[in-house]
């Protein structure tokens, strides 16, 4: 679900202009974006629930978690766009809704009301004008491979331009902090690249990042931090390192006719969770790979090319979202893309960092 389509958010310079070296996270320093305890309700769905998290000065933050997770009423309460229900958010400091605490922050909604009939250069000059020090236009269309568009009304854009142009807007302020939900959905590889090179940039000049996205590459690719959001809880918020390691996952990919054979693998070894086949190429899923290959090779059952590698994010990811939540009857929240990943059989049950174990009652 989407937050309400608007421009840009007002935002005022708190970084310097030019880049400066990579961008260390000030942990010690008060945290710029503090959520705690917050709860959040649609009518009968909790879209959070007492959900807590804390991002300091300089950290790159990617929010993930299936559709109707809470990713995007995330952002709109720590925007002030929208009020928790109880719990408490602080933007700066200060109360999000209060503007002084907007004046240092960029956001991308994930859907942007652009005002047609304006040219791009007009719409730059426009939310630019609200800041004391903006980029300087034809800057920031350079920036976002936007200058030779900076005369063609923004209704004449493509999506994808439409969508450059709504991050571009987020940073024409040279906010101190930056909201993107699903900054580069629909874009295509080339124009993916520019948005990812602006964002580190920014990144690199000391700006905080909290984004979300859909692309689980876009968020290894990007974030140092990952936080995921399933049913309104948080289910993991750490390290992207960490969040791998901690699924324990790993994945044996050999070519074998005699594995190849439907249930073969699952059956004949008690380590293995999850099969895939294409031809006599199988991939097995196990989170003890070790003991696996150990029981392979005394099995005799011919093989070739073996590999063993860990996890990608997208597999630690549906780990994850694949353990149920239990809520309170009724108040349970609704994810539209229906039940999430099914959790394979035997894997290991992932701690969450704020949320209950498996099978605890809030
Ligand atoms: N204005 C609203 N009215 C009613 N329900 C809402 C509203 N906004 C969000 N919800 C519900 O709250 C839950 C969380 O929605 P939210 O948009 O935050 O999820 P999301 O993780 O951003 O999803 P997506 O990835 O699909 O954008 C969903 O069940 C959604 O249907």
């Amino acid at each position: 679900m989407s937050q309400p389509a608007q421009p840009a958010q007002p935002a005022q310079p708190a970084q310097p202009a030019q880049p400066a070296p990579p961008a260390q996270p000030a942990r010690s320093a008060p945290p710029i974006i503090e959520v705690s305890g917050v709860t959040r309700r649609f009518g009968p769905v909790v879209a959070l629930d007492d959900v807590s998290l804390q991002i300091a000065p300089g950290e790159l933050v990617g929010i993930l978690g299936p559709n109707g997770a809470g990713k995007s009423t995330l952002l709109s309460l720590v925007s002030g766009q929208r009020k928790p229900d109880s719990g408490t958010v602080r933007l700066c400091g200060l109360d999000p809704r209060d503007a002084a605490a907007r004046t240092s922050l960029g956001l991308t909604p994930q859907e942007t009301g652009l005002p047609a009939t304006l040219k791009v250069r007009e719409v730059v000059d426009y939310i630019g004008g609200h800041y004391p020090d903006p980029v300087p236009t034809a800057e920031l269309l350079e920036q976002f491979g936007l200058g030779e568009l900076a005369g063609r009304q923004t209704g004449g854009m493509s999506g994808g331009q439409k969508r450059r142009l709504a991050v571009a807007l987020a940073l024409v302020g040279r906010p101190s902090v930056i909201l993107l939900d699903e900054p580069t959905t629909g874009l295509d590889v080339n124009a993916r690249q520019v948005l990812w090179q602006a964002i580190r940039d920014y990144h690199a000049s000391g700006g905080t990042v909290l984004l979300t996205s859909h692309y689980l590459e876009e968020v290894q690719a990007l974030a140092e931090r990952v936080v995921v959001v399933d049913q309104g809880v948080v289910r993991a918020d750490d390290t992207m390192d960490a969040i791998l390691e901690q699924v324990g996952v790993r994945r044996v990919v050999l070519h074998s006719a005699g594995l190849a054979v439907p249930g073969a693998a699952e059956t004949r070894f008690p380590q293995v969770t999850r099969v895939q086949v294409s031809g006599d190429r199988v991939e097995l899923f196990s989170p003890d790979a070790d003991g696996f290959v150990r029981e392979l090779v005394a099995s005799g059952i011919d093989f070739h090319g073996l590999e063993v590698r860990g996890a990608t994010l997208e597999e630690a990811f549906e780990q994850m979202v694949a353990a149920p939540t239990v809520r309170p009857a009724g108040t349970r929240a609704v994810s539209p893309s229906g039940s999430p990943a099914v959790r394979p059989t035997g894997a290991p049950a992932v701690r969450p960092a704020a949320a209950p174990a498996r099978g605890e009652q809030r």
